[in-house]
This record gives structure tokens, sequence and C-alpha cells, in this order.
């Protein structure tokens, strides 16, 4: 039975009044865990990944901060049209009928769209606000909802 000596740093153990079961409670996180820890506790709440990598199909509007783009020299087209075409290309990949890279590659109104909408990894700072927040709380390999920043309205597909 492991006592707290031989416990690694940052582990306290403690007894389940319900099961009568001893578990393992990280003195910095108060979480707690049933198997013996094999390594020191970690001392701050896992804050994700330091990057991801995400690929992006961003639709342009004419309120967008720079309403121009390889496809389409002048967009008049509406915030709200838009926001229709994302939906309609997110519908299109969720149904399996056409890929992200496909899609993005002709329709994305970003420079990226030669590279099948990929961005490369990035980290904290580096994207608009809105688009950060949403490729962070993507799993790899999850689409997100429409997104909406300066540039125009976004799916963002996390691929690492
Ligand atoms: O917002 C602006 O004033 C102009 N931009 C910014 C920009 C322009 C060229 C290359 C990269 C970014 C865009 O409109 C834009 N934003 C993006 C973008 C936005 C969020 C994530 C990734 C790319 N792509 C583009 C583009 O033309 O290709």
């Amino acid at each position: 039975m492991a006592d707290d000596e031989q416990l690694p740093p940052g582990w306290k153990k403690q007894l389940s009044r319900s099961t009568g079961q001893h578990y393992y409670l990280n003195i910095y996180t108060k979480k707690s865990q049933w198997d013996v820890p094999d390594k020191p506790a970690e001392t701050a709440p896992s804050s994700g990944p330091d990057q991801v990598q995400c690929s992006h199909l961003l639709v342009k509007h004419k309120d967008s901060r720079r309403p121009s783009s390889w496809r389409e020299e002048h967009i008049t087209r509406t915030k709200d049209e838009a926001l229709d075409l994302i939906l309609s290309y997110r519908e299109q990949i969720v149904q399996g009928k056409a890929s992200f890279a496909d899609l993005a590659q002709k329709y994305s109104d970003c420079s990226s769209a030669r590279r099948g909408g990929d961005l490369g990894p990035f980290g904290k700072g580096a994207m608009q606000k809105p688009f950060e927040e949403a490729s962070f709380a993507l799993k790899v390999g999850e689409l997100s909802e429409p997104v909406f920043t300066d540039s125009g309205v976004h799916v963002i597909l996390r691929t690492v």
C-alpha cells in the first residue's frame, strides 16, 4: 500500500467514505484519481495545447475588413449570404458529399485556399480572438460552427 511518503510529490492519499477505497488527491489542482500516481502531481490545471493546426474556409462579405480576394475583386454579398454559404459548405462536409480541402480550395476567400485551407500550426495570439477561441476549443478532427471575424465568416477544421 503506498503511504504518502512513498507517493510522488504533490499527492495525498485519501480514504473514500462511500467505497472504503483509497484514492489520491492532487493537492494543487484538487483533482482526485483512483490509480496510484506514478509521477509528480501537475501544479496547474492542464491549459490545453500550446499550438493547434487548423484549416479554414473563409467566406467574405461586403462588410469584411478587406472585401476582396483571389476569387472576387469586389465582394458584395451580405453577411447573411456569407453565413448561408458557410452553412451549406459545412453541411456538404458533414454529409461526406465533399472534402473540406476541396471546398476550401474552390470557395475560400482566404489565400490559404491554395493549400486546401491549411493555416499550419499556430499558438495563442496569432489569430483574431474569435478564430483563436474557436480553434483551441476544437478536438482534433472536429469541425467548428460558423465563426465570425473582421475578415468574414469561417468554418474551421482542427487537423493537429
Ligand atoms: O482582415 C484583413 O484586413 C485582411 N485579411 C487579413 C489577411 C490578408 C492576407 C493574408 C492573411 C490575412 C483578410 O481578409 C484575411 N484574413 C484571413 C484569415 C483570417 C483568420 C484566419 C486565417 C486567415 N485571410 C485573409 C485573406 O484575405 O486571405
